[in-house]
Order: C-alpha cells, then sequence, then structure tokens
C-alpha cells in the first residue's frame, strides 16, 4: 500500500501532514491527514486519535479550526484525519449536502448505486489503520473522536469494535440515526428501506447490546442548531443510563454546532484519551 506525501506544515513541533493513496475498500483516490507529534524522534511509537468530521467536511476542518495541535504535541497522540465519504466523477453523489459526496456516515452501503465506493466503516476500522500503522512511527493505541455525523461515527464504531479502541469521545454526535432526519435519509440511501438493517449503526442500540465497555466522553451545546431535531444526546443519555454505561455527556450552555465549541473543548477531549491510551 504506497501513500504520497502532498504537503508539510511544522505545527508546535510536531508535523500536519497530507497524504493521497488508493483506496481498495473504497474503490477511489482517497486523502487523509495526520498530524505528527514531536515525541516521534524519540524512536517510541506514539498512540493515534482518530478524528472523524461531519457533514460537508474533509480532512482539512479539524486540523485547520479546532487547535487540537497543541495539545496532541504536549501529550505525545498522533492525529489521523480522514475524509468524510468517497470521492472523485465517478462516485456516485447527490444534491444535497447530508447524502453522498461529504456524508458517507461511516456505514458500508449495500445498496446500488453507493455500494461502488461508500464503505467508510471499513475504511476507517481496517484499511487506514493499516496504512497509518505501516507507514508512521504511530502504535496500535487507538482512540477515536469526531463531530455530528462523525460522533455518530465515532460512537458506532467503537461500540462495535471494543477491543480495538480504548476510548471515544465525540462533540455533538448523531445519537441515534434511526430517529432523527438527517440517519433516517442516509440509511434509506445507503442500507435500503429495512429499518431492522440500519441498527447496526446506531448507538444507542449498540450501547444498548453492549457486553464489553469503552469509557465515552460527549459534550454537547445547548444552542447548537441541530440539537432537536437532528442529534438527540438525550437518547444517548438514556441509553447510556439503563445499561450503567460508563458515559459521560456535558451540556454547554450558548455553544453552537460550529468548531468554535469543538475548539473550546478539544483539550479536555484529549486529556480524557490520553489517560485510556497509556
Ligand atoms: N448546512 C450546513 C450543514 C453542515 C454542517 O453544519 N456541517 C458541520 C458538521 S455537521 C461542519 O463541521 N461544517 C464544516 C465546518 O464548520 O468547518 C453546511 O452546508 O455547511
Amino acid at each position: 500500500m504506497s501513500i504520497e506525501n502532498i504537503s508539510n506544515n511544522k505545527c508546535f513541533g510536531g508535523w500536519h501532514k497530507q497524504y493521497r493513496h488508493r483506496s481498495s475498500t473504497l474503490n477511489c483516490e482517497m486523502r487523509f491527514a495526520v498530524f505528527l507529534p514531536p515525541q516521534i524522534n524519540t524512536g517510541v511509537k506514539v498512540p493515534a486519535l482518530y478524528w472523524l468530521s461531519g457533514l460537508t467536511c474533509t480532512d482539512e476542518n479539524v486540523m485547520q479550526k479546532s487547535g487540537i495541535q497543541r495539545v496532541a504535541a504536549e501529550l505525545g497522540i498522533a492525529i489521523i484525519a480522514p475524509d468524510t465519504s468517497p470521492r472523485g466523477d465517478d462516485v456516485a453523489n447527490d444534491d444535497s449536502y447530508d447524502l453522498g459526496q461529504g456524508a458517507g456516515f461511516y456505514v458500508n452501503a449495500s445498496q446500488a448505486p453507493w455500494n461502488r465506493h461508500f464503505h467508510m466503516y471499513d475504511y476507517i476500522v481496517k484499511e487506514l489503520p493499516e496504512i497509518i500503522e505501516q507507514h508512521f512511527p504511530i502504535s496500535e493505541q487507538r482512540a477515536i473522536s469526531g463531530h455530528s455525523m462523525g460522533g455518530h461515527g465515532a460512537l458506532t464504531i467503537a461500540l462495535k469494535n471494543p477491543e480495538r479502541y480504548s476510548s471515544v469521545s465525540a462533540f455533538s454526535p448523531i445519537s441515534s440515526p434511526v430517529n432523527c432526519p438527517w440517519g433516517q435519509k442516509a440509511f434509506t440511501a445507503y442500507l435500503g428501506a429495512e429499518q431492522a438493517d440500519w441498527k447496526a449503526y446506531d448507538s444507542c442500540e449498540l450501547i444498548n447490546n453492549a457486553t464489553r465497555f469503552v469509557p465515552a466522553l460527549v459534550d454537547q451545546g445547548n444552542d447548537d442548531q441541530f440539537l432537536i431535531e437532528q442529534l438527540k444526546p438525550q437518547l444517548l443519555e438514556a441509553a447510556a443510563r439503563a445499561k450503567n454505561y460508563p458515559l459521560q455527556l456535558n451540556y454547554h450552555d450558548g455553544y453552537d454546532h460550529s468548531y468554535y465549541f469543538i475548539a473550546s473543548f478539544i483539550e479536555s477531549h484529549l486529556r480524557f484519551h490520553a489517560k485510556y491510551l497509556r
């Protein structure tokens, strides 16, 4: 698996780098970004936090807007930022911002035309870590986090693979895609009309069925424009309470859905993950 370096920026003593590669899982060319903390110079492998972004995003949003690098450099954690879907002229798409390219929802699509490329679940869980751990001094110690659609991705991926992630966190996640318009639209397209098939990618369902717990942290702004209709964190809270699941969910007055909110609390997420990555 070869990768091509396309940019390098020194940052807080470490490096922000972008790469292009051919993904066999997604059947197209993909780009990802990695922040390598200064500790890679000590000859010891560093752990990684995978960051899954939300609707309309690429690898660039978190790297340019969250300020994640400062504390990642202090703690010696690499940040991996993939794209949010397969892309390209021959990849299926939709005119709306919440379906198709930029909106992969971190599932494996079973329905045409999406099933030719939209296998973001397998890409994030299997192919990308293999590439990362082959090409960089990054260990198999992994944590996962994300925002909105990416918060849903992080939670579901950790809940489905508790042996692969030591902790999970999310900002403003889509807490139960089965129960909101964004999720219902995407899952109908990618997974088909059979709602029983959607439950394999619903955080609340997965918490309900969990047998092994991954410590979880969620932060949510109370002035988030998507809170009531789409995000529904109270469903996540109720599922966790019923199961005694180790979820800490914090609400914050005045904060919205943007990266200004993420930038305000990203430090606490990194320190949370650092406790479990050691
Ligand atoms: N209608 C909005 C909805 C998309 C949206 O809010 N995306 C969030 C994730 S769900 C985001 O992170 N946008 C990019 C950014 O703020 O940098 C748009 O098209 O930008």
